[in-house]
């Protein structure tokens, strides 16, 4: 099964009997329905190439483009702001109904790796291979992202290994949260380079998802960073605050 299709039905899973069974109140859902109406005004797929990419990132681009063709990879699309199914149930279960009524601050929440104007941040694509549990994610780290003159800075490694981490816990495990994150930093990364940032499930031990990373050049000559990280899938019956 493609993995967004296995992300849609375990959402579609959990919306049918959450809580135990028992769904939120219908005036919660009706409330929440119309505040999430908002997102749809954000469409803009960012994992698809634009003129900021440089010829390494479109390459690596359309050669996963081409893997996709069989069915062994498949894209994954990705939005400023998410809305899709499983988004929509995490802030009806999670969020508490005083955030959730606050519209004007969500209206304006974007992913933080999606919150640069293209080329200046992240501009990053991924892929994932459902069989090997991998993600992968071709990223070139823009200019606001320096740290050391001429290099990214260590949180914005940080952030881009978390992203993709996370996308493979929640494809293979549902909602998820990071609960750690080990990163050895090897070789720094020059700005407006590319990276691939290989992700992998290793072990599910109940709600604990461990998943390693590295990051290379797109040669694989050179290994920047490794990683291990911890996820913890969220119980829908504790709260989060
Ligand atoms: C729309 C879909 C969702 C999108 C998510 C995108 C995620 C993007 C990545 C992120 O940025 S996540 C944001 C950063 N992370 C956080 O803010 C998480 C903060 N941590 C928490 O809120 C809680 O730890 C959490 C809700 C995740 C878990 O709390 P619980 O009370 O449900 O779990 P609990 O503390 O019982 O731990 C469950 C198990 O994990 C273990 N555990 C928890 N934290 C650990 C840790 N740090 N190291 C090792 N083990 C840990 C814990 O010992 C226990 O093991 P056992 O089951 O064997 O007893």
């Amino acid at each position: 099964m493609f993995p967004a299709c296995a992300v849609r039905l375990r959402a579609l899973h959990i919306l049918r009997a959450p809580r135990g069974g028992v769904l939120p109140p219908a005036g919660e859902r009706r409330a929440a329905q119309k505040l999430f109406s908002s997102e749809k005004v954000i469409h803009k797929d960012r994992s698809l190439p634009n003129s900021s990419w440089n010829s390494d990132l479109k390459l690596m681009f359309d050669q996963f483009m081409k893997k996709c063709e069989d069915g062994s990879w498949e894209h994954l699309p990705s939005y400023g702001s998410r809305s899709s199914q499983i988004v929509q149930y995490f802030k009806e279960v999670f969020l508490e109904t005083k955030l959730r009524k606050d519209e004007q601050m969500l209206s304006q929440a974007r992913l933080f790796t999606r919150s640069y104007e293209d080329g200046l941040g992240f501009e990053y694509v991924m892929f994932h291979n459902e069989q090997e549990k991998r993600t992968v994610c071709f990223c070139q780290g823009g200019p606001y992202l320096q740290g050391p003159p001429g290099f990214l800075h260590g949180g914005s490694i940080a952030t881009i290994i978390d992203e993709t981490a996370s996308m493979t816990a929640i494809i293979a495990g549902g909602i998820v949260m990071t609960v750690n994150l080990n990163i050895n930093y090897k070789r720094p990364i020059p700005l407006c380079s590319v990276v691939v940032i290989n992700c992998q499930v290793d072990k599910i031990e109940g709600r604990k998802l461990f998943i390693s990373c590295d990051v290379r050049s797109i040669d694989e000559k050179t290994l920047y960073s490794d990683a291990t990280s911890l996820f913890i899938k969220l119980d829908p019956n504790k709260s989060l605050t």
